[in-house]
C-alpha cells in the first residue's frame, strides 16, 4: 500500500525512472512539495483517488480523463521516434504473433494503448494480453514467461532487459509510431487536480516554476545526471538514451497526441477525445 503524508505540501507523483532524472535532479520544492516516486499505474491511481494532487501520468490517463484534470503547460515525456524504454519483447516476428499471449506490464497505461493501436490497427494482428502482477524483473515466474511469447516493459524495466537475451526480438513502440504516423508520441503530461486549484493554486504556481528551472538546468547536464544514475547502464547508452527523450508539449507534440486519440476512440478504448484543458499560471 502507498502511504502519503498528511501535511499541507502538494503531493506530487513521478515515474521513478531513469527518464525522470532530467527534470528532477536539479528540482528543489522545499516547503511546497512532497515528491512521490511511484511507477506510472500508481501515479494514476493515486491521482484518481485523491491522494495525489499532481503528477506526470500516462497521456491515456489524461484522455480518459480530462474532465477532473488539468494540463500543466509544456511538460510531457515523448519522442520523435526510438525511445528505447517503451518495448515489445518476442519470440517469433511480429506477424506471427497472433493470437498468441503476450505479458504486459503492471506500471503501464499509455504504452498499452500504444501497443493495441500498432498491433491491432497498424499490423491486424490480435493477440491475447495478460495484464502480469509484477514485472518480470522483479522475478514473474519462469513458467509464466516460458508461456509468454512476448512481453511489453517500460521505463527501466525496458533498458535493463535489452542486455537480459531472454527474447530473440524486440520491437521499440515509438520508432514504429513515427514510421507509419510520421508524429513524435507523447507517453506522460504533467497534470494536476481541477478540484484542489482553487486553494492550491499559488503553490502549484510556486512548484511549476521551480520545475521549468530544473528541467532547463537538467537538460544541459545530461552528463552529470547520467553518471549519479545507479542504474547498471552502460553510461554512453544511458546518455543516448536521455539525449533522444523530448520533455516539452509543443504544438506538433499536442496534435499528435490528439492523433493518438482518435485512435484510441476508433477501437473505444476511451468514450471521447479528450479537449486540451490547461493550467493557466
Ligand atoms: C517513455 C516512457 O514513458 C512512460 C510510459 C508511461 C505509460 O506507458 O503509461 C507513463 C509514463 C512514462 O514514464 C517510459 O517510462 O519508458
Amino acid at each position: 500500500m502507498l502511504v502519503f503524508s498528511s501535511n499541507s505540501l502538494l503531493k506530487i507523483g513521478l515515474p521513478r525512472y531513469l527518464n525522470t532524472l532530467p527534470l528532477l535532479h536539479f528540482l528543489k520544492v522545499e516547503g511546497v512539495a512532497d515528491l512521490y516516486l511511484l511507477t506510472p499505474s500508481e501515479i494514476n491511481s493515486a491521482l484518481q483517488n485523491k491522494e495525489l494532487q499532481a503528477g506526470l501520468a500516462s497521456s491515456l490517463f489524461y484522455a480518459k480523463n480530462f474532465k477532473d484534470f488539468l494540463i500543466l503547460p509544456d511538460l510531457s515525456i515523448s519522442t520523435v521516434g526510438k525511445v528505447r524504454s517503451v518495448i515489445l519483447y518476442h519470440k517469433v516476428p511480429l506477424p506471427e504473433l497472433n493470437q498468441c499471449p503476450l505479458g504486459i506490464t503492471p506500471e503501464t497505461e499509455t504504452s498499452f494503448g500504444l501497443l493495441r493501436i500498432i498491433l491491432e490497427e497498424f499490423f491486424h494482428i490480435k493477440p491475447e494480453y495478460l495484464i502480469l502482477k509484477k514485472k518480470i524483473i522483479q522475478g514473474a515466474l519462469k513458467e509464466e514467461l516460458f508461456k509468454l511469447s512476448g512481453y511489453l516493459a517500460i521505463g527501466d524495466e525496458a533498458l535493463l532487459l535489452e542486455r537480459e537475451e531472454v527474447f530473440p526480438f524486440s520491437t521499440d513502440l515509438a520508432e514504429i509510431w513515427l514510421k507509419k504516423t510520421h508524429l513524435p508520441f507523447v507517453f506522460a503530461l504533467f497534470i494536476a487536480r481541477k478540484d484542489l486549484l482553487d486553494t492550491e493554486r499559488e503553490k502549484l504556481k510556486i512548484f511549476l516554476s521551480a520545475l521549468y528551472l530544473s528541467r532547463a538546468k537538467g537538460l544541459s547536464a545530461l552528463q552529470e545526471i547520467v553518471e549519479t544514475s545507479h542504474l547498471p547502464l552502460n553510461k554512453d547508452f544511458a546518455l543516448k538514451y536521455l539525449h533522444h527523450l523530448e520533455f516539452d508539449f509543443s504544438g506538433l507534440k499536442q496534435r499528435a497526441f490528439l492523433h493518438f486519440c482518435k485512435l484510441l476512440y476508433k477501437k473505444r478504448i476511451i468514450k471521447e477525445v479528450p479537449k486540451l484543458y490547461f493550467f493557466e499560471l
